[in-house]
């Protein structure tokens, strides 16, 4: 294996794709600056090129990373690799057989090979491959896959399959690609570990999350940050790691409400899918139309491929739990997951039967959330805390001593944004927790003010490319806390059901301005 070469080291991989590149850069230039930021290899992908531009091309960009150390791979053209000495090749099934190309390179240039599944990736280390692209993770815009996108549990069947097959040469290496970004390479590197010995990937491909940004640099940047924080740690504990800490309170304050006028704006309206308890649907649906979304509430397994494509966000809400619509969440997670779509998970009255509780596991076990939310009695029964409990959907008792140090330290281990719910509300990525401390007692006086703020949320996080998911659930929650006090303050609200209405006109009167002016948002950690 490139043992004259520079060092194999997969990381941070990228693909490049010309077409993608902004309007003020070249695609050399775009290289450049992605290695800056920390990609770690490199695959020149020219689908449609003429022969003579691709090995020109392939010529410039070599002179970028030979200066940097980083290996350049050729994709699919054996011969225009051998024609600059590149580092190497990445083939698919349908190009050079890699018996073929081996032979032809030589023993010491990298050879990648694209599998879909075990079969294909044992032939692929058996024939000496160095490394297996393992795809397609998620469904994604950049190519049209043939075979339906796995999801990670699919990649990591064949990553498992992969580590029991003896290498004839050297230990085979594997990354995943498709729909892969910054928001969601935590999820795929964890949930892709090995099952018995929590062995990860070597990295993650990407072709759009670095391609397509207008900051090349700070686009791989933020992506390498997002692969050492889960690369470097258990997955089961992580180190406090504060990405934001350079942040300032204002500039976060003025990222939740740039997403909530973007998400007001009429040219956006995600459309924002809840499988929602019977309780709450009319309730969810108005305040997410209030707050610029449009909702759909289709609940049926059967129409989740369809829906999926389309959808925005998805809320899974357990308040009233028939096995049909168990199943129905299932397939809506599921299709979720291959779409890179947010999903919000609210586990209502997580510890009130046992039931319950294994239906909540088990979503969590094979689909994980983007955002877990959930009053201090629902984050206990999750996380398995006896130091509040419930009763039925509410929480009772004054709360946790140290209710920060739990939102971290869950949402380190489910990898995933947590927000528990209460007169404070705590929200934590497992990097930055915030409190946010606005709202109104009358919002305790209604049924479905914590399954509205569940709408809330994915509503401004409508997408995972698009919206930190961290600052989607700030936009959130303080929008409905921002609604919630509005409306109280108002002369025609004499109680619970007065304020019920005027809570939903407040959704839709709160201006951006005044989401930025009166969040009431300190940063814990
Ligand atoms: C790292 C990596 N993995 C998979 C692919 C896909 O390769 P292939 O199947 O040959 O499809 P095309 O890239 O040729 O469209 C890849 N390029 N890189
Ligand atoms: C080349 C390739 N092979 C499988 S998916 C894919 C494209 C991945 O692109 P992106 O990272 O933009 O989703």
């Amino acid at each position: 294996m490139a043992a004259s070469g520079p060092k194999l080291d997969l990381t941070l991989y990228l693909v490049t794709d010309s077409g993608m590149v902004s309007e003020s850069k070249t695609l050399v230039q775009t290289i450049d600056e992605a290695i800056q930021g920390g990609v770690t290899i490199v695959q020149l992908r020219e689908k449609t090129a003429e022969t003579g531009d691709f090995i020109s091309l392939a010529h410039k960009v070599l002179q970028v990373t030979r200066r940097a150390g980083v290996p350049l791979l050729i994709n699919d053209r054996i011969d225009v690799a051998l024609a600059v000495d590149a580092d190497g090749v990445h083939i698919g099934q349908d190009d050079m057989p890699l018996a073929d190309a081996r032979r032809i390179l030589g023993p010491d240039k990298i050879i990648g090979v694209t599998v879909q599944s075990s079969e294909e990736a044992e032939a692929a280390v058996r024939g000496g491959a160095n490394y297996v692209g393992i795809g397609t993770c998620y469904a994604t815009p950049t190519k049209q896959v043939k075979v339906e996108p796995q999801g990670p549990s699919g990649i990591r069947g064949v990553w498992e399959h992969v580590l029991k097959v003896p290498s004839p040469t050297h230990p085979i290496r594997a990354v995943t690609i498709g729909g892969i970004n910054a928001y969601n390479a935590v999820h795929v590197l964890d949930s892709t570990r090995t099952q018995g010995n929590n062995i990860a990937l070597d990295g993650l491909a990407v072709v759009s999350a670095i391609m397509a940004a207008e900051d090349p640099r700070s686009a791989a940047q933020k992506m390498r940050a997002q692969i050492r924080f889960a690369m470097e740690s258990s997955w089961l504990v992580r180190p406090r790691v504060n990405l934001a800490s350079t942040q300032e309170l204002q500039a976060v304050r003025r990222a939740a409400a740039d997403v909530f006028a973007q998400t007001k704006s009429e040219s956006l309206t995600p459309l924002v899918q809840h499988i929602t308890n019977i309780v709450v649907v009319n309730d969810c649906a108005n305040a997410c139309l209030a707050m610029g979304g449009s909702p759909i509430m289709a609940t049926e397994a059967e129409e989740q491929r369809d829906l999926a494509p389309a959808i925005s966000s998805l809320v899974i809400n357990v308040g009233t739990l028939g096995k049909q619509q168990v199943a129905g969440m299932r397939a809506a997670m599921q299709q979720a997951r291959l779409h890179n779509t947010p999903i919000v998970l609210d586990p209502v009255a997580a510890g009130a039967t046992k039931y319950r509780a294994q239906v909540i596991a088990e979503l969590l076990r094979d689909f994980g959330a983007h955002v877990i939310k959930g009053n201090a009695g629902e984050i206990a029964a999750l996380a398995g805390l006896t130091e509040v409990r419930s009763r039925g959907v509410d929480s009772v008792g004054s709360g946790f001593s140290d209710p920060a140090a739990v939102v971290a330290e869950y949402s380190r281990r489910q990898r995933c944004v947590v927000v528990m719910t209460g007169a404070i509300d705590y929200l934590s990525d497992g990097r930055s927790t915030f409190a946010i401390r606005n709202g109104h007692p009358l919002q305790a006086t209604i049924t479905g003010s914590g399954c509205m703020a569940g709408t809330a949320l994915a509503t401004f996080i409508h997408s995972m490319a698009h919206v930190d998911p961290l600052i989607g659930a700030l936009t959130g929650i303080a929008a409905i806390n921002l609604a919630a006090e509005h409306a109280a303050r108002r002369n025609d609200v004499k109680g619970p059901g007065t304020f019920r209405a005027a809570f939903i006109d407040e959704m839709y009167n709160l201006s951006s301005e005044q989401l930025y002016d009166e969040m009431v948002l300190e940063r814990l950690a």
